[in-house]
């Protein structure tokens, strides 16, 4: 039998499917189907996921896996913040270790555990690299930069300022009023820029960010290949990065806490001289396991497997409460 695991980090939320299990692995192009035919089915287990995590070995140095990340849509990205805390909780049960490297697709990642952040509420942390700015690096045209630091961009909106960050996933990030937030601009703007349009040919992670005090931020974003998500690491992540480019001078070491529609992080950033360093602290919650045989999860007979939930999501509950 093929099993999937259920998890989410701060509610943004995937099936962890480890191809190990297989002696002959599937292929990307079945397992993009697989999230596709998942997200459009009824089965409220299955639909209400971000997308899929895939595991599979990794031969590189220290790395006890590599993480590939297939949107809700079936296109693959090349990061996930939250994903990438699960997948080091999941690697880091599998083989009984604290600190390792995982390989993503431009990067081996540096990933370790955090304390707790209450009972059966565990916690990672994943460093999050490499950073880019340039047009040349993740492809943003006809906007008249070839980099995006907190500037009007009249061809996106005619008020709000812009900041570019990829992680290596690209994002666009704006610090906007409350009032605004509670506007469908977010909507409006990550569906234009995610669709046919001049500026981000090949779309963008849109995140609006409010400062709610100094190092303190709630951020909400529209995802590529998703629409809203409960949340976006790496969202958080480049949302914190240009809010510490923007009010520190030089260099600087901050934690960053980040609400979100699904819970809170934590985000690290660190400036020294040219060199930017970012690790994202939060959950990894385990919600259940899908079990199902193989040729009926990729026949998309998902009525023939079985959802099998654990009581985390209860305790995450509990600990979300504890914040207000
Ligand atoms: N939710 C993720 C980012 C997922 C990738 C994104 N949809 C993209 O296509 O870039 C995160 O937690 O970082």
């Amino acid at each position: 039998m093929t099993k999937l695991l259920k998890v989410h980090g701060s509610e943004n939320t995937f099936f962890l499917f480890d191809l190990t299990q297989f002696e002959q692995q599937p292929t990307f192009a079945e397992i993009s189907k697989l999230a596709v035919a998942m997200k459009a089915g009824d089965n409220p287990d299955l639909n209400n996921i971000d997308g899929i995590l895939v595991v599979q070995d990794s031969d590189h140095q220290d790395c006890l896996g590599k993480m590939t990340v297939v949107n809700a849509d079936g296109s693959l990205a090349s990061m996930c913040g939250n994903g990438l805390r699960t997948v080091t909780r999941y690697l880091a049960e599998k083989f009984g270790k604290t600190k390792f490297k995982v390989e993503t697709q431009d990067a081996d990642l540096d990933v370790e555990k955090e304390a707790d952040l209450a009972d059966q509420v565990p916690a990672y942390g994943v460093q999050i690299s490499p950073v880019r700015f340039d047009h040349n690096d993740f492809p943003f045209e006809k906007l008249g930069t070839d980099e995006i630091h907190d500037q009007m961009l009249p061809q996106l909106d005619d008020r709000l300022s812009f900041t570019a960050i990829a992680l290596p996933n690209p994002h666009l990030i704006s610090f906007v009023s409350d009032a605004v937030l509670k506007t469908d601009k977010l909507k409006r703007l990550g569906t234009y820029l995610n669709g046919e349009n001049p500026y981000f040919t090949d779309g963008v992670n849109v995140n609006f960010a409010n400062i709610l005090a100094p190092d303190t931020l709630f951020v909400r974003t529209f995802e590529r290949g998703v629409g809203f998500t409960n949340a976006c690491g790496t969202g958080m992540t480049s949302t914190s990065l240009a809010y510490a480019l923007n009010h520190y001078e030089g260099d600087f070491d901050r934690i960053i806490t980040v609400y979100n529609p699904g819970g809170m992080v934590k985000v690290h950033v660190q400036k020294t001289g040219n060199d930017l360093q970012l690790q994202l602290i939060a959950n990894a919650t385990e919600l259940g396991t899908f079990t199902i045989d193989a040729k009926d999860l990729f026949d998309h007979h998902f009525a023939a497997g079985t959802y099998q939930p654990t009581d985390e999501e209860a305790h995450y509950q509990e600990w979300i409460k504890s914040l207000n």
